[in-house]
């Protein structure tokens, strides 16, 4: 497949979706391979709090965190040519969703709940996972979450049976012809 780097949108590329959608491994990866600067809104909370997810649910609740995404995403999708991979909840607030749709490129990585309970399934890091019934819990929360992703993305791209890579050259491929078709449009 040819290089289409040079192509690509200057524009920030902001990875939504559920937990284990691939959002954090994909954001790495495609960040060195564009040459941008990385973030991960889970890990820069983790890193200003000085306390990880599990202790901030604790002591703070979930609400408690939530205030803290919604301050991270306004801070970092303010930032110009990044990719940023979100929490699997950024996009439960009105306001993050408007944010992250009008300062960049916002990707749904979409995954099935088989894989999701996969690539989920020995995690201690997640605090909605810590239920006697995950595969309950990311049921529900799929139903929930669903339209909310679907409305903020501008792409969405299938992740399953894909390995990381591949699901990068895939992104890659469709932010080329989504440059395409904005320019066309001009
Ligand atoms: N395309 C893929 N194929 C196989 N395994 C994958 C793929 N993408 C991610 N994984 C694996 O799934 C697990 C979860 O991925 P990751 O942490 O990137 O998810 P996430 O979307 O960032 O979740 P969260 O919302 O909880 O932060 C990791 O162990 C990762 O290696
Ligand atoms: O789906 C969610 O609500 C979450 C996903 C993770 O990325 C973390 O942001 C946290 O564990 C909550
Ligand atoms: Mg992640």
């Amino acid at each position: 497949m040819p290089d289409v780097q040079p192509r690509l949108t200057t524009q920030s590329i902001f990875l939504i979706g559920p937990m284990g959608a691939g959002k954090s491994t994909l954001g790495r990866l495609l960040a060195a391979d564009l040459k941008r600067p990385f973030y991960d809104s889970d890990l820069v909370i983790e890193e200003r709090c000085g306390a990880s997810i599990p202790w901030i649910f604790d002591l703070e609740g979930e609400a408690g965190f939530r205030e803290r995404e919604a301050q991270m995403i306004d801070e970092l999708t303010q930032q110009e040519g990044i990719v940023l991979a979100t929490g699997g909840g950024a996009i439960l607030r009105p306001e993050n969703r408007q944010h992250l749709r009008e300062r960049g490129v916002v990707i749904f990585l979409r995954t099935t709940l088989t894989q999701q309970l996969a690539r989920t399934r020995k995690d201690r890091h997640r605090p909605l996972l810590q239920t006697a019934d995950p595969k309950a819990k990311l049921a529900q929360l799929r139903e929930e979450r669903e339209p909310l992703y679907q409305a903020t993305a501008h792409l969405i791209i299938d992740t399953d049976q894909r390995p990381p890579r591949q699901v990068m050259m895939d992104i890659k491929q469709r932010l080329l012809e989504l440059d395409l078709t904005t320019l066309g449009a001009q």
